[in-house]
């Protein structure tokens, strides 16, 4: 319940819909309250009439009067009240989606690793919507319940002390008996939220990848599968659902005696002359409202129990910690944005003994590497595949921090200077394209802030992407569908070429396109390659020998440590892994295919 609290803390904005509500809840409480002592009143006045003990017909009629007043009062500050529970709900909703999506975007790469886009989404949603439809519920409904259960308590203590000591016993009790109950269904919620969130992370997965299943047919696979986890969550609701409905059943038995307990009392009583039949009456409607929140526990018992999951589920994604000083939170802390002296010297780039392991296994990535770039030069990563190429650009991009040695940046150590400086200063064009759903123009103009036509142009040109572009129907404004996937492989590493041209970013980071490119296609992204390159200081990892041939200077990778460092043509001769790879180009063999495979390479 605390976290629920906590929620309503997080979204303190929106204050004015909490007390407007709290407000309606006493007016329908007050309002739904009175019903029942002018229908007492009007009992004892029909009584007194039949007996011949005076009264008149017009108080009848003014007392209906007044019903049909209450009644009108009542629906008009319930519809008013649920009103604002819907906009306190959806304000709710966007402002906790905004902190789920603001969190999401300060966390550090390392939490993407662990967690399936899916299940991402689908615990958002979940957790999200739990809470927002138990605080809807609660507003509309049971908030004002509440009050009028409390007013009925009051009432019944000054009729009937013996009626309001059992009134107020039932409610701890039945609370009591609940929650115990609901110590075990929350564990089968989990479990099954579980499964929702694993079918929901491969599910999303799927559909990112449909062309994937088709071509391996695995579509059964992935139903079964898919299935499967739902069978596994349909299988714990039957064993929770069973338990609890016992259970419930149980309490409702339970309440049922106390209840019958109160109705004994309340007609003996009258029969023996304490109440009039009009008190009476109302007592019997009073008890009757009473038990209204009693027999809906069990939806707000399950509704309020899915809230605190879903809440949990909230906070323990805001308890992760932060990416240092992103981008999000410089912008939020309304702190001066902070600037770095970029030394003007070489080396561009410096590695100094640096170590880093992913940290789910001790066994380290990189070892002890030690290396220096300097401005303009062009460099080659090359090495087995999984030798750590990739590792050794996010450790540059600050995307994780190196577990021993320094990584600096025009003289900065990437360790103190700002994520979001560091990051401009580096372009990158990855080897998968990784572009956005939305038009060429959105596509290429990707984190600038405002761009002209000519630039966008200048851009694609010199990407070599004007040509296509012009010739499709919408041009820059051609929707590409997501991750592009209404454009060719070499379109898409175009697009991607001049997004990083017009970043204009002074160190350019390669992870060069393999097997995606045709001959053809290689040339035209090539074309645009060299004019992205130009006057950049390049790291490239390597997949291409025409391409390592032609850079200033080759690292060569083994085992997570740097082999050799040279040019092409020193390392040409000196028998280490750029001569073997040289030497096995020609070769036709299955064994030297395979060899070169292992590098990732391709001729
Ligand atoms: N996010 C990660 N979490 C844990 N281990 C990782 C992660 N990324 C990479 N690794 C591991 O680190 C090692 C180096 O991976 P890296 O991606 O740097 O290799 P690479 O040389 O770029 O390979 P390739 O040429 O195939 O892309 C691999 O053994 C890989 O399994």
């Amino acid at each position: 319940m605390r976290s629920i609290i906590r929620i309503l803390g997080t979204a303190r904005q929106l204050w004015r819909f909490y007390l407007g509500i709290i407000v309606g809840a006493v007016a329908i409480a007050a309002t739904a309250l009175l019903i029942p002592f002018v229908i007492a009143r009007a009992t004892d006045v029909v009584v007194s009439i039949v007996g011949g003990n005076g009264g008149s017909i017009s108080t009848l009629v003014w007392l209906a009067a007044a019903l049909l007043g209450l009644s009108l009062a009542n629906s008009v500050m319930t519809n008013a009240t649920g009103y604002l529970g819907d906009q306190m709900a959806v304000r709710l909703r966007a402002i906790l989606s905004r902190r789920y999506f603001d969190k999401l975007l300060r966390l550090p790469q390392r939490y993407y690793d662990n967690e399936l886009t899916g299940t991402i989404i689908s615990r958002l949603n979940r957790s999200i919507t739990s809470i927002t439809d138990f605080l809807q519920m609660f507003s509309n409904s049971f908030f004002p319940m509440l009050i009028t259960v409390f007013a009925i308590l009051v009432i019944s203590l000054v009729y009937s002390p013996w009626l309001a000591v059992l009134l107020i016993v039932i409610y701890p009790t039945f609370v009591w008996l609940t929650a115990l109950t609901s110590k075990k269904w929350l564990v089968w919620e989990h479990a099954k939220n579980d499964h929702y969130d694993i079918a929901g992370g491969r599910f999303a997965e799927v559909v990112g990848q449909m062309r994937v299943v088709k071509s391996f047919v695995t579509e059964r696979g992935e139903l079964a599968r898919f299935s499967g986890h739902f069978d596994d969550a349909v299988g714990l609701t039957v064993k929770q659902s069973g338990y609890w409905h016992r259970m419930d059943t149980l309490r409702r038995a339970v309440l049922d005696v106390v209840f019958f307990a109160i109705y004994a009392i309340l007609f003996v009583q009258t029969a023996q002359g304490a109440f009039t039949v009009g008190v009476m009456v109302l007592m019997i409607q009073l008890v009757n409202m009473a038990k209204q929140p009693v027999t809906g526990m069990s939806y707000l018992v399950d509704t309020t129990q899915r809230a605190i999951a879903g809440s949990d589920e909230f906070f323990k994604v805001m308890a992760e910690l932060d990416e240092p000083n992103n981008p999000l939170y410089l912008a939020e802390s309304g702190a001066e944005q902070p600037t770095v002296e970029w030394c003007d010297d070489n080396p561009v780039i410096s590695f100094d003994g640096v170590s880093f392991g992913y940290g789910d296994t001790t066994e380290l990535v990189l070892k002890d590497i030690s290396l220096a770039i300097d401005k303009g030069e062009r460099v080659a990563f090359v090495g087995e595949s999984g030798g750590g190429k990739t590792t050794l650009v996010n450790l540059l991009m600050k995307l994780y921090p190196a577990t021993a040695g320094t990584v600096e940046v025009h003289g900065q150590s990437v360790r103190d200077v700002p994520s979001e400086l560091l990051r401009r200063e580096v372009g990158v064009v990855f080897q998968d394209a990784s572009l956005f759903s939305g038009t060429i123009r959105e596509n290429i103009a990707y984190g600038i802030k405002s761009v002209t036509d000519e630039q966008l142009e200048t851009a694609a040109r010199r990407a070599n992407a004007l040509g296509f572009i012009k010739r499709l129907k919408d041009g820059f404004d051609t929707e590409i569908g997501e991750r592009g996937i209404k454009l060719s492989g070499g379109q898409k590493q175009r697009l991607s070429v001049a997004r990083a041209l017009l970043k204009d970013a002074p160190i350019l980071i390669l992870d060069e396109a393999t097997s995606s490119l045709d001959t053809k296609a290689e040339r035209a992204v090539q074309a645009g390659l060299d004019e992205l390159m130009e006057g950049r200081t390049t790291i490239i990892i390597a997949h291409r020998l025409s391409t390592i041939s032609t850079v200033d200077r080759i690292v060569t990778l083994r085992e997570g440590r740097v082999d050799e460092v040279g040019t092409p043509e020193e390392l040409a001769t000196t028998g280490g892994i750029y001569a073997e790879l040289l030497a096995l180009q020609g070769s036709s063999s299955r064994a030297d295919k395979a060899k070169l495979a292992r590098y990732d390479i391709v001729r």
